[in-house]
């Protein structure tokens, strides 16, 4: 009688551990950011409707899943920059206020997609805390995203269909020049000459 073979589990992505501000130096900013069409803005707030009903939840299994996998993240924060436990994360104050943060800023997006100046306004103060107050390295934006729209995906199979994960896989491309934007202001980033 032949014996099934469980698969191997899968490897986890590789942590960014010890990355330093200054030591991603190919990080650079695009030349633009892909508009959204109308139709395109409203698949991103249906589906985003669903997300929000249950913001906090979501925003905390979205920053645990980052910080698990990308250990080196929790560097900025204070209060669980040492804790590996995901269960002790969880309860952290800090931790949630900022899943709040995330989810209420994205949020703001959202509910603007159809008036680009208060989207560019909203993300370029993020963007400005973030290397100014903060100084977090630009690249874990583009790896927040990424784990946002796999928890999404994971979540709201119903709601998150290839389709929508494409246009929100766009949004997110927006998100993250609009917020480096700030990032090549202060001399952080570069804007890519061969960047289409
Ligand atoms: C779309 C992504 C993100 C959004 C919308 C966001 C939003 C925010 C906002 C609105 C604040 C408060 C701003 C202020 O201090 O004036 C904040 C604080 C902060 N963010 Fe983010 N953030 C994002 C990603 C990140 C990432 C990727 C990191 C680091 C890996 C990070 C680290 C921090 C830290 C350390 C603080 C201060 C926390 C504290 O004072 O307790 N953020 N974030």
């Amino acid at each position: 009688m032949s014996r099934r073979e469980s698969p191997p589990p899968p490897s986890p992505p590789p942590p960014l551990l010890g990355l330093q501000r200054g030591e991603v130096q190919c990080e650079e900013r695009p030349e633009r950011a892909e508009p959204l069409s109308d139709a395109e803005r409203e698949i991103i707030q249906d589906s985003w409707g669903h997300v929000y009903k249950n913001c906090e939840d979501v925003g905390v299994s979205v920053l645990i899943r980052f910080f698990v996998n990308f250990p080196s993240a929790k560097q900025y924060f204070s209060q669980f920059q040492d804790m590996e436990d995901p269960e002790e994360m969880e309860r952290s104050s800090q931790l949630r206020h900022h899943a709040r943060r995330v989810m209420n800023a994205i949020n703001t997006v959202v509910e603007n997609l159809h008036d680009p100046e208060k989207v560019s306004s909203v993300l370029a103060l993020v963007g400005k805390a973030h290397a100014i107050k903060h100084q977090v390295e630009p690249i874990y934006f583009k790896i927040l995203s990424g784990v946002m729209l796999e928890v999404l995906s994971e979540d709201f199979p119903e709601f998150f269909t290839a389709e929508v994960q494409m246009v929100w896989t766009k949004l997110m491309g927006a998100v993250y020049w609009h917020v480096t934007g700030a990032y090549t202001e202060v001399g952080w980033l570069q804007v890519s000459s061969s960047a289409v």
